[in-house]
């Protein structure tokens, strides 16, 4: 089966193709960008020196036609044009946020402008979804953060041992932010700190991690939510909290996650005593997960690490897209991590 790249020269895009290179069943097609159409790839991703030669054709429903799987890793609001023009022969994964929400509301406070429309939902490990992305030929892949926040918290909703007030502290790596240059970005503001940004309810991941949690409980859930910046390139680390059902105790909350996630390919429940590090996921299609009770403070709390670009967007997207295609779930993903 064939697979064209839409923001081939971007983060998103070069590590699509990166995971593609080593995919048995997925063949790269057209690559496609904006002001980069015309160069090649080596001139943007020389990590994927198989792949250099490659030229860049424009963006547009013609170079991306007569793909089995169009992966779109766009700026936000440039899927929806794509999208229509393309049959639905033709499975298609976006992995901005143009199709995330269900709520048009909540696209209008969170990003501004037309809501383009919600597209089944790409994380299989949801109760049920499995099932949704195999019959897909639309999916909607996850935001980084709210990938890392449902993983660690749906399983606490799905056996009801927490109560709908979560709180998340997540710590991103810089190239969460992309490529294209922000004075935030600079080495020199973000080498040797940590800063706190979209704080106070205003990150546009909010609504969408409310949106997973609320579905799983079956009731509306709160998510105060803190991004934070760290100085590295790829990974989060979110931080998890909600209050424990009464009578909670620690055994029966490890051995709920432990039934629940026992079987998931890419979600690894670390032994007891150990603690999610970014560096165990590192370009690994993983989420690294430990989940503990304060007894103190009366709180469930989880850890949780992934690669924002692999589990987090490009990995994410690939799962979702096996399933759609009738291929392994498991085909052509990583779940070794790179150490030191
Ligand atoms: N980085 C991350 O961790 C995550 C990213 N995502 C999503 O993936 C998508 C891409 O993000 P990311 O790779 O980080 O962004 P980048 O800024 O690194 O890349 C953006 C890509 O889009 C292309 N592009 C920009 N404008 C246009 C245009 N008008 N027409 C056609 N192509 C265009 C760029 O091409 P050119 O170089 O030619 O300008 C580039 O290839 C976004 O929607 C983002 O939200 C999702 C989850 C996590
Ligand atoms: C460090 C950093 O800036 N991270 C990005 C998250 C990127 C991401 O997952 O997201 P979208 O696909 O929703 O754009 C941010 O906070 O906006």
């Amino acid at each position: 089966m064939k697979a064209a790249v839409a923001g081939a020269s971007g983060y998103a895009g070069g590590e699509l193709l990166r995971l593609l290179l080593a995919h048995p069943g997925l063949d790269i097609g057209t690559l496609t960008a904006g002001s980069s159409a015309g160069g090649t790839l080596g001139e943007h991703q020389p990590h994927l020196p198989a792949l250099a030669d490659r030229v860049i054709e424009e963006t547009s429903p013609e170079t991306l036609g007569g793909h089995d799987v169009v992966f779109l890793a766009l700026p936000h609001g440039q899927s929806a044009a794509i999208a229509n023009r393309l049959g639905p022969d033709t499975l298609i994964v976006d992995c901005g946020a143009d199709f995330r929400l269900d709520s048009a509301a909540d696209w209008a406070e969170f990003y501004g402008g037309p809501h383009a429309g919600t597209w089944p939902y790409g994380l299989p490990e949801l109760p049920g979804q499995r099932a949704v992305l195999a019959a897909a030929t639309r999916i909607a892949v996850p935001g980084c953060y709210p990938t890392s926040v449902t993983l660690g918290m749906f399983p606490a909703f799905a056996a009801g041992l927490v109560e709908p007030d979560v709180v998340v502290v997540a710590a991103s790596g810089t190239s969460g932010a992309g490529r294209s240059p922000k004075a935030s970005l600079l080495g020199s503001e973000v080498m040797g700190s940590v800063s706190a940004y979209g704080v106070g309810g205003t990150h546009r991941h909010t609504p969408e991690m409310t949106q997973n949690l609320s579905a799983v409980a079956g009731r509306p859930v709160t998510v105060s939510f803190t991004p934070t910046l760290a100085p590295m390139s790829r990974g989060i680390l979110a931080t998890c909290t909600a209050p424990a059902a009464p009578g909670l105790t620690r055994a029966r909350l490890r051995e709920a996650y432990q039934e629940i996630l026992k079987d998931e390919p890419f979600v690894t429940l670390l032994p007891e005593g150990s603690w999610p590090a970014t560096a165990m996921t590192l370009g690994a299609n993983t989420a690294a997960l430990q989940v503990t009770l304060d007894e103190r403070a009366g709180r469930v709390v989880v850890v949780v690490a992934i690669d924002n670009l692999t589990k987090g967007t490009a990995g994410g997207a690939i799962q979702s897209a096996n399933l759609a295609l009738g291929l392994p779930e498991e085909l052509g993903l990583p779940t070794t991590g790179v150490s030191p």
